[in-house]
């Protein structure tokens, strides 16, 4: 096989070692919101042409709620929690079946892979998925992914599978992500208005300003082109080219074709948990740091102290993800050990006084470790 490295370009694509694939809801379903069995088997057969060039592949599906609408008599998609989460677990094992029995035809074994935000996020579950799917990969099987619907819990899910799709990408070490969904690529606005243009290449974030994309998706869909736009963020910050284009151009995309947006690598890879924190986390707070503390978070890696901290705003719990602010800007995001009823009590006070007035059992932790702290902005 050919050594593993991005590809720089659409022709280098059938030639990556290793590929995931996504394919949104709104490309597997007819338009009566059930599973079209015809597109589920026309993407098998690409993947399956993909294998026989000696690629690896990995497929994150999403069609768990729409396979499940019909079979339970639903009109459209559930909007609450439980109702989801009971239609995603009717519709995940049909939507298998499908794709077991359409990989067999060609010779190939698949495989159910049900993630949660937790399994990319902590490090004992990251190595765990990781060292599964590269065991899957060796034998040979095409895992199939999907976010474990039933079990994630409305503060602790991906939501949507793009962004899972990119920490797959990270997870497996791909080369490539190919993003398939029902518009032809990105456009420098929402395609239905006149005049938009289809956006060919996207070679650094530069690229990105003034395009307008939305975070509504179709009546199936749920991210629209925002998350997909931030998961080729995530994706190409860490090393990872991408492809963007619509599922009935699958073929050609692995193909080398031209076809859809290309995403360029700009970056290199980076802790999970960073990018994870980087990109996907929910920001439940802020903490404004003085000067000198902003400083050492970013330019230093260092944690940050209590001492360094003037103002905390928003109400977020110990183990949230906060915003830390520098005095020109964003400079980090982290997690914090306190929560925003402990940190205003701390303010400014070095860890000394802090030890002397806490109890004695209690340890002084910093606020933000600088293994749960990801750079970012400006002042890096
Ligand atoms: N700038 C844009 N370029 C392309 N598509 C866009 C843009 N802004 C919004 N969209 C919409 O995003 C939709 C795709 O997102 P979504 O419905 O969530 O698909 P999927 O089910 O494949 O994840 C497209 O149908 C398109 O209408
Ligand atoms: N896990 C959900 C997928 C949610 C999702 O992201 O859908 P989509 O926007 O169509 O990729 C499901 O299988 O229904």
């Amino acid at each position: 096989m050919t050594p593993s490295h991005p590809p720089t370009s659409r022709t280098d694509l059938p030639h990556a070692a290793r590929v995931v694939v996504k394919v949104g809801s709104t490309s597997l379903t007819g338009p009566d919101g059930r599973l079209d069995m015809a597109a589920l088997r026309a993407l098998v057969t690409v993947l399956a042409q993909a294998r026989a060039r000696g690629q690896q592949v990995v497929l994150v599906s999403s069609g768990a709620i729409a396979a499940g609408i019909g079979p339970l008599g639903l009109a459209a998609k559930p909007r609450d929690l439980a109702t989801a989460q009971a239609t995603a677990s009717v519709g995940q094992g049909l939507l298998m079946a499908q794709y077991s029995a359409a990989f067999a035809e060609h010779g190939l074994g698949a495989a159910q892979v049900l993630l949660t935000a937790d399994d990319v996020m902590r490090r004992r579950h990251y190595a765990n998925a990781h060292r599964a799917l590269e065991r899957l990969l060796t034998l040979g099987v095409v895992p199939v992914v999907n976010e474990n619907d039933t079990v994630a819990t409305d503060e602790i899910r991906f939501g949507d599978n793009d962004r899972l799709a990119a920490l797959t990408s990270h997870l497996v070490r791909a080369d490539a992500l190919v993003l398939l969904t029902d518009v032809d690529g990105l456009y420098d606005g929402p395609p239905s208005r006149a005049g938009s243009r289809l956006i060919p290449d996207v070679r650094s974030p530069a690229d990105l300003a003034g395009i307008e994309v939305t975070g509504r998706g179709s009546a199936l869909g749920t991210g629209g082109m925002l998350t997909k736009v931030q998961a080729a963020q995530m994706a190409t910050a860490n090393g990872t080219a991408v492809l963007l284009t619509s599922a009935r151009r699958a073929g050609e995309a692995l193909a080398g074709a031209e076809v859809g947006t290309f995403f360029t690598a700009t970056g290199r890879r980076s802790p999970a948990r960073r990018l994870w924190l980087a990109h996907a986390a929910e920001i439940r707070g802020r903490l404004q740091l003085d000067a000198g503390a902003a400083h050492a978070v970013t330019s230093g890696k260092r944690s940050l102290l209590a001492a360094g901290i003037t103002a905390v705003d928003g109400d977020f719990e110990a183990g949230d993800v906060v915003e830390l602010f520098g005095p020109s800007g964003l400079v980090a995001r982290g997690v914090s050990a306190y929560s925003s009823r402990d940190l205003p009590a701390m303010l400014g006070r070095s860890s000394d006084e802090l030890r002397a007035a806490a109890h004695p059992d209690e340890p002084v932790r910093p606020v933000v470790h600088r293994d749960d702290l990801a750079p970012m902005g400006t002042e890096q």
